[in-house]
Protein backbone atom coordinates (compact mmCIF):
# COMPACT_ATOMS: atom_id res chain seq x y z
CA UNK A 1 0.00 0.00 0.00
CA UNK A 2 2.06 2.90 -0.90
CA UNK A 3 0.03 5.61 0.93
CA UNK A 4 0.42 3.97 3.97
CA UNK A 5 1.01 5.63 7.28
CA UNK A 6 2.98 2.79 8.13
CA UNK A 7 4.57 -0.17 6.35
CA UNK A 8 5.96 -3.02 7.69
CA UNK A 9 7.60 -5.69 5.81
CA UNK A 10 9.41 -9.02 6.62
CA UNK A 11 10.50 -7.66 10.07
CA UNK A 12 12.33 -9.35 12.25
CA UNK A 13 13.21 -9.05 15.96
CA UNK A 14 15.99 -11.05 17.33
CA UNK A 15 17.58 -11.29 20.92
CA UNK A 16 20.62 -12.68 20.76
CA UNK A 17 20.06 -16.27 19.34
CA UNK A 18 16.03 -16.18 20.13
CA UNK A 19 14.29 -15.20 17.69
CA UNK A 20 11.07 -12.63 18.85
CA UNK A 21 9.47 -11.64 15.65
CA UNK A 22 10.08 -13.70 12.40
CA UNK A 23 9.08 -12.04 9.22
CA UNK A 24 5.99 -9.81 10.40
CA UNK A 25 4.38 -7.73 7.32
CA UNK A 26 1.38 -5.32 7.74
CA UNK A 27 0.09 -1.58 6.52
CA UNK A 28 -1.31 0.96 8.37
CA UNK A 29 -3.36 3.78 7.17
CA UNK A 30 -4.22 7.32 8.40
CA UNK A 31 -6.89 7.57 10.72
CA UNK A 32 -6.76 4.00 10.98
CA UNK A 33 -6.75 1.42 14.29
CA UNK A 34 -5.03 -2.10 13.39
CA UNK A 35 -4.40 -4.21 16.54
CA UNK A 36 -1.76 -6.81 17.11
CA UNK A 37 -3.64 -9.45 19.41
CA UNK A 38 -2.19 -12.61 20.64
CA UNK A 39 -1.11 -14.45 23.13
CA UNK A 40 2.06 -13.36 25.94
CA UNK A 41 4.90 -13.97 24.68
CA UNK A 42 4.25 -13.82 20.73
CA UNK A 43 5.92 -10.62 19.83
CA UNK A 44 3.86 -8.20 20.23
CA UNK A 45 5.76 -5.55 22.32
CA UNK A 46 8.90 -6.48 20.17
CA UNK A 47 6.77 -5.41 17.03
CA UNK A 48 6.12 -2.42 18.65
CA UNK A 49 9.44 -0.98 19.52
CA UNK A 50 11.06 -2.29 15.88
CA UNK A 51 8.29 -0.18 14.53
CA UNK A 52 9.38 2.80 17.19
CA UNK A 53 12.87 1.97 16.37
CA UNK A 54 13.11 2.37 19.94
CA UNK A 55 14.82 -1.29 19.13
CA UNK A 56 16.43 -1.68 16.24
CA UNK A 57 15.16 -4.68 13.57
CA UNK A 58 17.41 -7.80 13.06
CA UNK A 59 15.86 -7.48 9.14
CA UNK A 60 12.56 -6.02 7.42
CA UNK A 61 11.78 -2.71 6.38
CA UNK A 62 9.80 -0.25 8.41
CA UNK A 63 8.33 2.56 5.99
CA UNK A 64 6.50 5.68 8.20
CA UNK A 65 5.24 8.35 5.81
CA UNK A 66 6.85 7.30 3.03
CA UNK A 67 10.26 7.24 4.63
CA UNK A 68 11.98 3.37 4.80
CA UNK A 69 13.51 3.88 8.82
CA UNK A 70 15.94 1.10 9.49
CA UNK A 71 18.16 2.64 7.27
CA UNK A 72 18.16 5.88 8.42
CA UNK A 73 20.72 6.68 11.23
CA UNK A 74 19.77 7.72 14.96
CA UNK A 75 20.45 11.58 13.81
CA UNK A 76 18.64 11.28 10.87
CA UNK A 77 15.87 9.12 12.97
CA UNK A 78 15.56 12.30 15.00
CA UNK A 79 13.11 14.67 13.88
CA UNK A 80 10.84 12.08 12.21
CA UNK A 81 10.62 10.54 16.39
CA UNK A 82 8.29 13.43 17.19
CA UNK A 83 5.84 11.94 14.58
CA UNK A 84 5.00 8.33 15.87
CA UNK A 85 4.66 8.40 19.50
CA UNK A 86 4.32 4.94 22.00
CA UNK A 87 1.74 5.07 24.40
CA UNK A 88 2.77 2.17 27.01
CA UNK A 89 0.86 -0.04 29.68
CA UNK A 90 2.28 1.97 32.69
CA UNK A 91 1.23 5.04 33.33
CA UNK A 92 3.55 5.92 36.24
CA UNK A 93 6.36 4.41 33.77
CA UNK A 94 5.75 6.90 30.94
CA UNK A 95 6.49 10.18 33.20
CA UNK A 96 9.19 11.18 35.12
CA UNK A 97 8.02 10.65 38.61
CA UNK A 98 9.49 14.49 39.63
CA UNK A 99 8.42 16.35 36.93
CA UNK A 100 4.69 18.22 37.14
CA UNK A 101 2.54 17.04 34.46
CA UNK A 102 2.27 20.42 33.12
CA UNK A 103 5.92 20.39 32.36
CA UNK A 104 5.74 16.63 31.50
CA UNK A 105 3.50 18.15 28.72
CA UNK A 106 5.85 21.16 27.79
CA UNK A 107 8.48 19.55 27.46
CA UNK A 108 8.05 17.45 23.69
CA UNK A 109 7.30 21.33 23.18
CA UNK A 110 10.44 22.69 24.44
CA UNK A 111 12.46 20.14 22.87
CA UNK A 112 11.06 20.78 19.43
CA UNK A 113 11.37 24.52 19.87
CA UNK A 114 7.71 24.86 19.83
CA UNK A 115 8.01 26.58 23.17
CA UNK A 116 6.77 30.50 23.17
CA UNK A 117 6.10 31.63 26.68
CA UNK A 118 3.35 33.85 25.45
CA UNK A 119 1.01 31.01 24.71
CA UNK A 120 2.83 27.93 25.71
CA UNK A 121 1.47 27.63 29.15
CA UNK A 122 -1.96 27.85 27.27
CA UNK A 123 -1.22 25.15 24.81
CA UNK A 124 -0.29 22.85 28.05
CA UNK A 125 -3.86 24.01 29.52
CA UNK A 126 -5.58 23.24 26.30
CA UNK A 127 -3.60 19.68 26.04
CA UNK A 128 -5.15 18.86 28.96
CA UNK A 129 -8.54 19.87 28.89
CA UNK A 130 -8.34 17.94 25.50
CA UNK A 131 -7.54 14.58 27.49
CA UNK A 132 -10.30 15.10 29.88
CA UNK A 133 -8.32 16.50 32.71
CA UNK A 134 -8.59 19.38 34.59
CA UNK A 135 -5.76 22.06 34.03
CA UNK A 136 -5.72 22.48 37.84
CA UNK A 137 -4.04 18.87 37.66
CA UNK A 138 -0.92 20.35 35.58
CA UNK A 139 0.55 21.04 39.35
CA UNK A 140 0.37 17.92 40.17
CA UNK A 141 3.21 15.00 40.26
CA UNK A 142 2.23 12.07 38.54
CA UNK A 143 1.98 9.81 41.46
CA UNK A 144 -1.01 12.42 42.78
CA UNK A 145 -3.09 11.09 39.89
CA UNK A 146 -5.05 8.05 39.46
CA UNK A 147 -4.22 5.31 36.85
CA UNK A 148 -6.24 6.80 34.57
CA UNK A 149 -5.76 10.43 34.68
CA UNK A 150 -2.37 9.36 34.65
CA UNK A 151 -2.31 7.60 31.15
CA UNK A 152 -4.75 10.57 30.59
CA UNK A 153 -1.22 12.79 31.03
CA UNK A 154 0.58 10.55 28.99
CA UNK A 155 -1.41 10.53 25.66
CA UNK A 156 -1.53 14.29 26.21
CA UNK A 157 2.04 14.49 26.56
CA UNK A 158 2.36 12.08 23.23
CA UNK A 159 -0.41 14.88 21.24
CA UNK A 160 2.32 17.41 22.30
CA UNK A 161 4.95 16.24 20.17
CA UNK A 162 2.30 16.24 16.63
CA UNK A 163 2.54 12.41 16.36
CA UNK A 164 0.84 10.85 12.91
CA UNK A 165 1.02 7.49 14.56
CA UNK A 166 0.43 6.53 18.28
CA UNK A 167 2.10 3.23 19.13
CA UNK A 168 -0.56 1.92 22.25
CA UNK A 169 1.33 -1.13 23.81
CA UNK A 170 -1.70 -2.56 26.05
CA UNK A 171 -2.91 1.20 27.33
CA UNK A 172 -5.83 0.09 29.09
CA UNK A 173 -4.75 -3.22 30.56
CA UNK A 174 -2.99 -1.44 33.91
CA UNK A 175 -6.84 0.10 34.48
CA UNK A 176 -9.81 -0.41 36.40
CA UNK A 177 -12.35 -1.86 34.13
CA UNK A 178 -14.28 1.16 35.05
CA UNK A 179 -11.99 3.52 33.37
CA UNK A 180 -10.84 2.05 30.90
CA UNK A 181 -13.65 2.30 28.49
CA UNK A 182 -13.17 5.79 28.95
CA UNK A 183 -9.59 6.60 27.75
CA UNK A 184 -10.49 4.15 24.84
CA UNK A 185 -13.23 6.67 23.97
CA UNK A 186 -10.99 9.11 24.53
CA UNK A 187 -8.56 7.94 22.05
CA UNK A 188 -11.30 7.38 19.63
CA UNK A 189 -12.14 10.75 19.79
CA UNK A 190 -8.82 12.02 18.96
CA UNK A 191 -8.36 9.87 16.31
CA UNK A 192 -11.54 11.41 14.50
CA UNK A 193 -10.24 14.48 15.37
CA UNK A 194 -6.78 14.24 14.11
CA UNK A 195 -6.96 11.39 11.75
CA UNK A 196 -3.98 9.46 13.88
CA UNK A 197 -2.96 6.10 13.16
CA UNK A 198 -2.88 3.40 15.95
CA UNK A 199 -0.88 0.33 16.07
CA UNK A 200 -3.00 -1.43 19.11
CA UNK A 201 -1.26 -3.73 21.08
CA UNK A 202 -3.42 -5.48 23.16
CA UNK A 203 -4.49 -8.97 24.56
CA UNK A 204 -8.01 -8.73 25.32
CA UNK A 205 -9.68 -9.71 22.49
CA UNK A 206 -13.42 -8.15 23.42
CA UNK A 207 -11.29 -4.91 23.88
CA UNK A 208 -9.52 -5.48 20.45
CA UNK A 209 -12.98 -6.62 18.70
CA UNK A 210 -14.66 -3.01 19.88
CA UNK A 211 -11.55 -0.69 19.35
CA UNK A 212 -9.92 -1.91 16.48
CA UNK A 213 -10.90 -1.48 12.56
CA UNK A 214 -8.70 -4.37 11.61
CA UNK A 215 -6.74 -7.09 13.60
CA UNK A 216 -3.75 -9.07 13.05
CA UNK A 217 -3.31 -12.27 15.18
CA UNK A 218 0.12 -13.65 16.12
CA UNK A 219 1.58 -16.39 17.11
CA UNK A 220 5.59 -17.25 18.16
CA UNK A 221 6.57 -14.37 16.21
CA UNK A 222 4.65 -14.86 13.04
CA UNK A 223 1.17 -13.41 11.59
CA UNK A 224 -0.94 -16.00 12.09
CA UNK A 225 -4.03 -14.18 10.13
CA UNK A 226 -5.57 -10.82 9.51
N1 LIG B 1 14.85 -7.68 25.95
C1 LIG B 1 14.64 -8.98 25.70
N2 LIG B 1 15.66 -9.86 25.76
C2 LIG B 1 15.46 -11.16 25.47
N3 LIG B 1 14.28 -11.70 25.14
C3 LIG B 1 13.23 -10.87 25.07
C4 LIG B 1 13.35 -9.47 25.34
N4 LIG B 1 12.13 -8.90 25.20
C5 LIG B 1 11.29 -9.89 24.83
N5 LIG B 1 11.94 -11.06 24.77
C6 LIG B 1 11.36 -12.36 24.38
O1 LIG B 1 10.82 -12.21 23.08
C7 LIG B 1 9.60 -12.92 22.98
C8 LIG B 1 8.50 -11.96 22.57
O2 LIG B 1 8.28 -11.05 23.65
P1 LIG B 1 7.30 -9.78 23.52
O3 LIG B 1 7.39 -9.03 24.80
O4 LIG B 1 7.60 -9.07 22.26
O5 LIG B 1 5.91 -10.51 23.38
P2 LIG B 1 4.45 -9.96 23.74
O6 LIG B 1 3.53 -10.64 22.80
O7 LIG B 1 4.45 -8.47 23.74
O8 LIG B 1 4.24 -10.52 25.20
P3 LIG B 1 3.53 -9.81 26.46
O9 LIG B 1 2.08 -9.67 26.08
O10 LIG B 1 3.75 -10.78 27.57
O11 LIG B 1 4.24 -8.51 26.65
C9 LIG B 1 9.36 -13.60 24.32
O12 LIG B 1 9.85 -14.90 24.25
C10 LIG B 1 10.21 -12.77 25.26
O13 LIG B 1 10.65 -13.55 26.36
Amino acid sequence: MSDALLDVRDLVVRYGPATAVDGVSFSLAAGETLALNGPSGCGKSSTALAVLQLRRPSAGEVHFEGRELTSLTERELRPLRPRMQPVFQDPYGSLSPRHRIRDAVAEPLKVQGRWHPADGPARVCGLLDRVGLDPAYGDRLPHELSGGQCQRAGIARALAAGPRLLVLDEPVSSLDPSVRAGVLNLLADLQDDLGLGYLFICHDRTVVRHFADRVIEMRDGRVTSG
